[in-house]
């Protein structure tokens, strides 16, 4: 039975997870942590800080908040357990500080945990090489209004999928507020919506001469993320320390 402490335990995806664990026989949650730890009655124990946990966990799973990047990390690795870290809005700096901490322990992580958004990283990789001679390429991406970051973390890395299959690299424009001229083709545009209680929408536009192809992926519901979650934190049960992503779940498993 595989062990999971759960960081933000209850946030929105913290109790998707929660519920699915329920139906898993392969694994459990261990302890949750929550800076509101008494929102919810939950089956396991909930702290409000990472270093107060009694519990023993074999993977972290994180749907938290950015600024509690440094805790986590240090927590893990003090500790040596894996961890699957789902929380978007990170840095740069704390990306690369992710990055150094999987040379300790096994890190996976991927702003988007279903199997629909990693599928259209690799057809758009492709289209982003086909195309990149004369289509303009623009993202646009949808969200629910209680979302802090923008752009969202899946726009970032689908923006920077295409950027690494393409020969010229591109420029990425925030929205056009306020900008006048036209658009260049070095752009990549990306473009945030908040509103309602949409779950995730994100499409890819390559708009050429007389034709328009556009990508997308529409999450109806956050189970798709928790599948993912869980099938990540399956993979990477007592791996070794390494950088992982959903590319290594669903294609190179
Ligand atoms: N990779 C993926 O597939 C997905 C990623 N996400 C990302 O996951 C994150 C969480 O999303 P969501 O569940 O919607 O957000 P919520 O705000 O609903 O949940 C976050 C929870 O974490 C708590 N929290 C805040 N700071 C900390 C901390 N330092 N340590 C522990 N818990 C903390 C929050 O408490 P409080 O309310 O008191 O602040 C809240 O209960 C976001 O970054 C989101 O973008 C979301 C969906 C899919
Ligand atoms: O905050 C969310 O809700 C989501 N965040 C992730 C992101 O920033 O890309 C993934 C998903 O789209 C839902």
């Amino acid at each position: 039975m595989i062990r999971i402490l759960l960081n933000g335990c209850n946030g929105r995806m913290g109790q998707v997870v929660s519920g699915m664990v329920k139906d898993d026989e392969g694994i459990t949650i261990a302890a949750g942590v929550d800076t509101t730890p008494d929102r919810f009655t939950n089956d396991y124990s909930v702290y409000s800080a990472l270093n107060t946990v009694k519990e023993k966990a074999d993977v972290i799973v994180d749907f938290s908040n950015p600024k509690g990047l440094p805790i986590l990390l240090a927590y893990g690795i003090e500790k040596k357990i894996p961890m699957v870290i789902c929380t978007t809005g990170h840095s740069p700096e704390d990306k690369e500080n992710i990055k150094s901490a999987s040379e300790k322990v096994a890190i996976l992580t991927s702003a988007n945990m279903s199997l629909g958004v990693n599928l259209l990283l690799n057809l758009v990789k492709q289209a982003a090489k086909a195309l990149e001679e004369n289509f303009d390429i623009e993202i646009i991406e949808k969200h629910h209004n209680q979302k802090i970051d923008s752009p969202s973390g899946t726009a970032l890395i689908i923006a920077d999928t295409i950027n690494n299959a393409l020969k010229e690299k591109k420029e990425y424009v925030y929205g056009r507020h306020s900008k006048t001229g036209k658009r260049t083709f070095q752009e990549l545009g990306i473009h945030s919506i908040r509103g309602g209680n949409i779950v995730g929408d994100h499409s890819v536009i390559f708009a050429g001469a007389g034709e328009v192809i556009e990508v997308n992926h529409s999450a109806l519901s956050r189970d798709v993320f928790a599948v993912g979650a869980i099938r990540a934190v399956k993979y990477l049960y007592n791996k070794k320390p390494g950088f992982y992503n959903m590319d290594d779940v669903i294609i190179n498993k």
